[in-house]
């Protein structure tokens, strides 16, 4: 019952946790969630931290980019107004081949053009329409058309292609953005830089932002230190035109793809969009990380940037490190769960080999208690444990049956061998034996002897287990009883139904091998006197000496049975000759003849006795019993103490 408990509680912890075991495993996948937790919010700050760096780092380079190409776009207008103004008067051959020769494109990618705006003085207009249309055909003009005071020209513009060429005549003073940087050009005789707007060179498609950086182009030799001075003393405008998406392109080839990059025109706002590195993205995609204002011409443009949801400053390095943490999260829940394994293990072990120390202390106490012998052997058969019982069973020291083989002990092995046992054992079996065994005070025992084999942790025979139990009482009472059914209780001679049996089987052998048998009946001469004399108990004790000095009168192959009362029978099984019979009988008499002493007193008595021999006074049984029968009571007719036999 508690094996069963113990299986039922182990087969049930084999299923779920104990609680103990449950909190340690739920403890341990919290303590690796909150870890991997913070260390993933750690990693994210850090993330961040380095993202912000980097863009930092790049937005301070776009800067410092944009920066020293703006001062070198200075640097080369500043060239332009020194070129120019070494000469009295505008000449446009001479301005040609100097921006021609400057190689500007190469030294100076980005820039769409480099070219004059010439300053028209009020009422100078017909004149500088002659002057220009000497070198740049009938065709020049100066647009768009329309009656202005102030008027201004491009008349030159290199490199003079297809696009530039557009340009040409146009009155950039016109146009309010333009002139807002040309005015503030002559009001700082620096460069300066427009807003945004749309050069007259863009066509139908690619239309980009442009802006438009103006050198005041004064007039050698007059004094221009004042804001009036200087528009008096102004010739026009060194100046280059810029688009946008062009120039930012060529200036930051090597901008990383991840990072947004958006430039604007004094503020942040869509219509003030200069530049955007991922132009058509909507602004949702990507989250700036950094807006830097950039002072370039007496403007100030705002650089942003932006990291890409794709940015990721090193992202498989966090997703490794995510992964470490993951991993050491899942080494922590596995060496919780090992842990916890372990101990539900360890528990389930506890309880079990409690459990079995318990079986052991129940089963050894069993043991020790027994009545019967318990013994076990190893594979030679050697007695390597006996408990009390068998001691007891035995009347042997332990000492001197430990290494013993058990069938020493024996005297009949019950029909086998050691080698046969040790054979059934091997094969795994049991059986039980009976065995007369022979104890260490000489006494003979009948044993059933239960032989099963024993077995290692792999399953082999390594010796067997031995149950002894004494049924000598009941084999001592089944002979008995058996003794009982076959014989008389008084005398112990066979009884009439066992020589009956007897008898019969006499006759068989007889009848099969042809040999010749003996039937003797005897009755005592005048029981009843000794009865009635001595008494009944003296008659008793009469009867049974009787039977003892005709047992000592025959064979032990022969045998003698009590009819009734003082009538007795006894069987010669096989005889030779015809005397042979008489003379068992007069053996018989004559035993009997001798006196008897029973309680100090003499008692006599002598038998009468009848023969008949098979197969010549009958053929069966009851042929034979009529004729022994007969001539008993010839014998007593003839006046008894004597044998007879009725030819
Ligand atoms: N003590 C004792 N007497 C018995 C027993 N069985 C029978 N008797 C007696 O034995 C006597 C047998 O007597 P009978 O055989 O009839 O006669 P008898 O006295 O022997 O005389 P004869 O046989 O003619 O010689 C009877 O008195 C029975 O009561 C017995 O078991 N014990």
């Amino acid at each position: 019952m508690h094996d069963a408990e113990v299986q039922g509680a182990d087969t049930a912890s084999a299923r779920t946790w104990s609680p103990l075991g449950g909190v340690f495993i739920a403890v341990a996948l919290a303590c690796a969630i909150g870890a991997a937790a913070v260390v993933w919010r750690h990693l994210g700050q850090r993330h961040d931290e380095q993202l912000n760096a980097h863009l930092a780092s790049h937005s301070a380079e776009v800067v410092l980019t944009v920066r020293e190409r703006f001062q070198s776009y200075r640097m080369l207008l500043r060239g332009g107004q020194a070129f120019m103004r070494s000469r009295d008067d505008f000449d446009f051959l001479a301005w040609r081949t100097y921006l021609q020769r400057l190689s500007f494109q190469e030294e100076f990618p980005g820039v769409q053009g480099i070219g004059f705006a010439q300053w028209i003085q009020p009422g100078q207009l017909e004149a500088h329409l002659r002057a220009m249309r000497e070198f740049a055909g009938d065709d020049y003009r100066v647009w768009p058309e329309g009656q202005r005071a102030l008027l201004s020209s491009i008349v030159v513009l290199e490199p003079a292609d297809w696009r530039n060429a557009r340009a040409i005549g146009y009155d950039m003073y016109s146009e309010p953005i333009r002139r807002e940087a040309m005015d503030r050009a002559v009001q700082s005789g620096d460069a300066a830089l427009s807003g945004k707007t749309i050069l007259v060179q863009e066509t139908e498609s690619d239309v980009q932002a442009g802006v438009l950086l103006y050198m005041p182009l004064f007039a050698d030799g007059m004094p221009i230190a004042s804001e009036a001075e200087r528009w008096a003393a102004l010739r026009g405008w060194v100046y280059m035109p810029f688009r946008m998406t062009s120039l930012m392109r060529q200036m930051l080839d090597q901008h990383p793809g991840q990072i947004r990059l958006q430039v604007f025109d004094r503020a942040t706002a869509a219509e003030s969009l200069l530049y955007d590195s991922h132009a058509g993205m909507p602004e949702s995609a990507s989250r700036p990380v950094s807006a830097e204002h950039v002072s370039l011409g007496g403007t100030e443009w705002i650089i942003r940037l932006h990291a890409l949801s794709s940015f990721d400053a090193e992202p498989d390095i966090r997703q490794a490190e995510f992964v470490s943490v993951v991993l050491v999260g899942v080494l922590l829940v596995v060496t919780a769960l090992f842990f916890a394994v372990t101990r539900e293990r360890a528990t389930r072990l506890a309880r079990t080999t409690e459990s079995l120390r318990r079986s052991e202390a129940k089963y050894s106490t069993l043991v020790n208690l027994a009545h019967d012998g318990i013994a076990a052997t190893d594979a030679e058969f050697r007695l390597t444990f006996v408990n009390p019982g068998f001691i007891e069973l035995v009347g042997r020291e332990e000492s001197s049956l430990i290494g013993r083989t058990l069938d020493e002990l024996w005297v009949d092995g019950g029909g086998e061998s050691r080698e046969a046992m040790l054979a059934r054992l091997g094969e795994g079996k049991s059986r039980h034996y009976e065995v007369r065994l022979k104890r260490g005070d000489g006494r003979q025992l009948t044993v059933l002897a239960s032989l099963a084999p024993l077995k290692d942790g792999w399953g082999q025979t390594k010796g067997a287990i031995a149950l002894l139990s004494d049924i000598t009482e009941r084999k001592d009472a089944e002979r008995r009883i058996a003794h009982m059914a076959t014989h008389d209780i008084l005398t112990g001679a066979v009884n009439r139904l066992m020589f009956g049996e007897l008898l019969g089987y006499a006759l068989v052998q007889a009848r099969r091998s042809g040999h010749r048998f003996a039937l003797l009946f005897i009755d005592l001469d005048h029981f009843k006197r000794v009865n009635d004399d001595f008494g009944h108990h003296v008659g008793d004790m009469l009867l049974c000496e009787a039977v003892r000095r005709m047992q000592g009168s025959i064979r032990s192959s022969d045998a003698l049975g009590r009819r009734g009362g003082d009538e007795f029978v006894v069987l010669l099984p096989e005889i030779v000759g015809d005397t042979d019979a008489e003379i068992v009988a007069e053996k018989i008499r004559s035993a009997l003849e001798k006196p008897f002493m029973f309680e100090g007193r003499e008692v006599r008595i002598s038998s009468s006795i009848g023969i008949a021999l098979y197969p010549e006074d009958g053929k069966d049984e009851h042929e034979l019993m009529c004729r022994a029968d007969e001539a008993m009571y010839r014998a007593k007719l003839g006046g008894r103490n004597r044998a007879c036999r009725v030819r």
